[in-house]
Formats: C-alpha cells, structure tokens, sequence
C-alpha cells in the first residue's frame, strides 16, 4: 500500500505559532485498538500543516473519535506513530500543546460550574501543583472570555447556556490554553447560522496565528467554504489533502457508501437547454454538500475500486 504526499504542500510560508515547529499534525501507519480487541483504526497515514483547518470526515464509527483520543494520548498506538508540531504525544502534552472542544453531549451540563471556570481549566497545565490561578491565568481567560464574546455571561452556570454559548465556552477553553493543536468535536451541531459563522471567524483567525486544527463534521455543506484541507476516515485514512483535490463527490461516496442522501438535477428538469451541468445535492443529514458544474457524463457515481487514486489517496 502507498501513500502519495500531496504536492500542494511543499512550501510551507505559513506563520509559526507560539512554539510551533515542524509539521501540524502527522499519523505514520496509526492502528489503534481497543481493550476489547476492536480495531477501530488502521495504518492510518495522514500530514496536516500549521496554519491551517482540516476537515475530517467520515460516517458514523469510521473513527473519527479513536483518531482525536489517539492524538490526545487517551489511547495507545497498537502501532504507528503521530507527530504533534514535530514532538512525540507524550511531549506535545506535556507542552500544553493540545486543546480539545468537546462534543455537546460529552459534557455534563448539570455540573454546577461557572462559565469562566471551565475557561480556567484551559489554564491547569500552566498552573503548578496546587492549581491556584495567577495574574496570567486570570489575563487569558478574561481575553479568551472576550474572544468569543462570554465576558457577559462569565457568572452564568454552563447548563443555563444555550447550544451556541456552549460551544463558544469550551472554545474560550482552548483559547485559555493557548493549544496550538485544536481539535473540535462536531463544532456546528445545534448552532445556528449566526454562531456558525462566528465560530468559523474565530477558527480563521486562529489559523493565521499559525494554529493547526482538526475538525470533525457531518456537516458536509461547510467544509468547501472554511476547511482547507479534508482527512476522509472509515477504519482508516481513505485520502487526504486540500479540499479542492479530496472533497470530491466520488470521494465521498468511498467514505460514506450508502449512507449519504444524494440529490441530483439535470438536463430538462434543471435546464431549458441542452445545458450537460448537473447539479448534486449530498448530506448525511446536515448542511448539504451542494456541488453544480460536472457534466452528466462524467459524475456518474464511482465504483468503489477500479479507478486510479489521486494523490494522498489510499491505493
Ligand atoms: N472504548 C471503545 N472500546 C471498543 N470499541 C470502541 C470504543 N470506542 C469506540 N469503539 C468502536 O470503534 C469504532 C470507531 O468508533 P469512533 O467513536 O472512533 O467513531 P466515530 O467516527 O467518532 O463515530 P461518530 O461519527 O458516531 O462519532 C466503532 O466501531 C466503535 O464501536
């Protein structure tokens, strides 16, 4: 099996981040399985740089999450090995690199918590022994609570949130811990359009900070207009690269089988002449991937094998 690197990525003129050196996020051959003997990820091979938002997609049990506690250090490699800014887990996590933003049902909402005390818990790793916060732990989280626009809401229990300031809360997290890893869990689930938008104005300009962020979504219609780059899983890396070369329809049918809902339109039901543009409609349930341009002829849906892989494509 061999994994092509893709030749976009050569250059590397992004802006480096706090201490970020070497590669974003790199996975060599990464198979992890459970206790149980479940392999629930194999020689899964992917490069995402610094400065950039990767989408990683994929159906219901690919792995999307095994990937994330790999990358988190919950979960050993069986075999393999994943770089976090050029260090090993282990260091990366030791260095405060990684933040993490939960899926909503992963949390506890009925925890009696404040608001700007989960922003704090962003600040445990730089804090010493006895985790009492100092001037600069109560700084970052003042500017994280700002940056996300929470300043108001800081004495706010998190289970009297809405969906939105949720989400907004756990990022201020991250910000709080200055990750220059990010990884997010399913950011947009239960935000409307507004909160959307400003979560990916607030990704973006973590990027040009230099930040390396890795998004899972089954929220297909938004990768094309904030991720630069896509990772599609199902047990393992299927393919990878910029999301111009990956996120393709044929793409998407390898990773998602028959799981997506596909619309198509064309010919007399969408022109009133002989027009051959098709337009495509696919979603496994969320926003929709809308794709308009492709000839009939050739956006016939792919077989599963028999056609020659595109760079950073499993062969
Ligand atoms: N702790 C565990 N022990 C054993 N098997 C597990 C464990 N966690 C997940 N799995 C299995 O590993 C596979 C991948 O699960 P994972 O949670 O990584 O998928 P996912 O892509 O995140 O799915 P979803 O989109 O539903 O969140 C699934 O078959 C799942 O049942």
């Amino acid at each position: 099996m061999t994994i092509t690197r893709e030749t976009s990525d050569v250059a590397d003129d992004r802006p480096a981040g706090r201490t970020a050196t070497g590669d974003g996020i790199s996975a060599h051959n990464v198979t992890v399985t459970y206790r149980n003997g479940h392999t629930a990820l194999h020689d899964a091979t992917f490069q995402i740089p610094r400065g950039t938002i990767t989408a990683l997609v994929g159906v219901n049990g690919a792995g999307k999450s095994t990937l994330f506690k790999a990358i988190m250090g919950f979960v050993p490699a069986a075999r393999g090995e994943i770089t976090l800014l050029g260090r090993s887990v282990k260091q990366a996590l030791r260095e405060n690199l990684v933040a993490y933003v939960p899926q909503s049902e992963e949390v506890d909402w009925a925890f009696p918590v404040l608001v700007e005390d989960v922003v704090m818990m962003g600040r445990y790793g730089h804090m010493g022994f006895l985790r009492r916060p100092g001037a600069a732990d109560r700084a970052a989280v003042d500017q994280a609570l700002s940056r996300v626009g929470m300043q108001d809401l800081r004495l706010r229990q998190i289970g009297e949130l809405s969906g939105g300031q949720r989400k907004r809360v756990f990022l201020a997290r991250a910000l709080a811990q200055d990750g220059q890893v990010i990884l997010l869990d399913e950011p947009f689930t239960g935000v409307d359009v507004k909160t959307e938008e400003q979560i990916v104005a607030l990704l973006r300009e973590l990027k040009a900070e230099g930040r390396v962020m890795l998004v899972s979504t089954h929220n297909l219609g938004s990768v094309p207009e904030f991720c630069d780059r896509v990772v599609l899983v199902k047990g393992t890396v299927l393919a990878y690269g910029p999301t111009a070369a990956i996120f393709t329809r044929r793409n998407l049918e390898r990773a998602f089988g028959g799981v997506l809902r596909h619309v198509t339109l064309a010919g007399a039901a969408l022109h009133d002449d002989d027009d051959p543009r098709e337009l495509s409609i696919i979603t496994d349930d969320e926003r929709a991937f809308v794709h308009y341009g492709e000839p009939r002829a050739t956006a016939a849906p792919a077989k599963m094998s028999g056609k020659a892989p595109q760079d950073g494509e499993r062969r």
